[in-house]
């Protein structure tokens, strides 16, 4: 199976690494003519995944149609931009393997929904989980989710994308892969605040376990299972990334914890904090569906620039409630 990857950012470079493994070949669309140049010279991403040695294996495009070549495609831009990307390439019934992490704003479409409609007569797959692309790409010990409803192609894409290092587990919850992948950006906003802001282990905790719950009352009323939401895409996925820098939305939510405005943080960066896209169109997408999401709604009101104080105070003075 020729493996293709649209978007050559930190995860997609990772992604095509692993999936050279034995030196398949791999193509790698790139949108940026600088990325496509070092990659065939110098077998290196400077741009988005600077020191890691690159296999040969992999050869970088800028040409969306080069990747008629292959027989299933990994998505890997940022979640804003699938739906410009993908409608631009004749795909057919190729499979098309999501790995975005985040909700569209203004149509409120998962990206397996919009993959869908650009596509209808391409199978689905979602890779989704705890996978920081710098120790993915270093081939440091990683799982994650593979979800697909056709059983024989989710083994099949398992077994093209386990590496030494990696390790798929399958599900046929694609909803549920992606949700927990999408909400989990928000929430490392949530806890970057309270890391920047001194609030201490405890708020951090308490943010994990409640945005957790959060979590799992959206993906099920979306459709999703509750026991996806627990796996390595929704809980492992939300451990990882609420509790390191390396987080692009943890690092982004510490810095508005600092007393930094979210636009001046999100103006100089050309790597994606994805939550910030995520936690508006999240909270009208659990709006609609009646599903409360109080951290959610506490990180949109920080990125507006709300008072750090004042948000917690009010998330502390909610009505007491059961915990389940
Ligand atoms: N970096 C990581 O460790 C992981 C990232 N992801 C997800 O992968 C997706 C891509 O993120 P990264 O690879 O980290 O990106 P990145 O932050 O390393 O790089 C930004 C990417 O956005 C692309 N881009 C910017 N404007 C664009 C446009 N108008 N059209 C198409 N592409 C455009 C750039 O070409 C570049 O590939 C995100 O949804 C992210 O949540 C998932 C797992 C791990
Ligand atoms: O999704 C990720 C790890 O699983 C990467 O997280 P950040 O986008 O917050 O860096």
């Amino acid at each position: 199976m020729r493996i293709g990857v649209i978007g050559a950012g930190a995860w997609g470079t990772a992604l095509a690494q692993v999936a050279a493994h034995g030196d398949a070949p791999v193509l790698l669309w790139a949108r940026e003519p600088e990325v496509v140049a070092s990659i065939n010279a110098d077998h290196v991403n400077a741009a988005f995944l600077p020191r890691v040695r690159l296999s040969a294996a992999i050869r970088a495009t800028g040409d969306l149609a080069a990747l008629g070549e292959c027989d299933a495609l990994l998505v890997v831009t940022p979640a804003q931009h699938v739906s410009a990307t993908l409608t631009a390439i004749d795909v057919g019934d190729r499979p098309l393997v999501l790995c975005a992490k985040g909700i569209e704003a203004g149509s409120r479409r998962l990206v397996s929904e919009i993959a869908a409609e650009a596509h209808p007569a391409a199978p689905i797959a979602v890779l989704s989980g705890p996978t920081f692309a710098h120790e993915v790409a270093a081939g440091k010990p990683t799982a994650v989710t593979l979800a697909c409803e056709d059983a024989a192609l989710r083994m099949a894409l398992a077994d093209r994308l386990a590496g030494p290092a990696l390790r798929p587990y399958h599900s046929d919850d694609v909803t549920g892969a992606e949700i927990g992948g999408a909400v989990k950006n928000v929430l490392a906003i949530a806890c970057g605040v309270v890391e920047g802001a001194g609030l201490g282990q405890n708020a951090r905790a308490a943010v994990i376990a409640r945005g957790f719950a959060e979590m799992t009352r959206f993906g099920v009323a979306r459709g999703g299972r509750a026991e996806t939401l627990a796996g390595l895409s929704g809980l492992g996925d939300l451990v990882l990334t609420c509790s390191s820098t390396a987080s692009r939305n943890f690092s982004l939510g510490m810095g508005i914890g600092e007393g930094r405005r979210a636009a001046d943080l999100l103006a100089d960066r050309r790597t994606v904090a994805e939550g910030a896209f995520t936690a508006p169109v999240l909270r009208a997408a659990a709006g609609e569906l009646g599903v409360e999401m109080p951290v959610t709604e506490a990180v949109c009101a920080l990125l507006d620039g709300a008072d750090v104080g004042a948000i917690i105070g009010r998330l502390l003075a909610r009505p007491l409630r059961a915990e389940g």
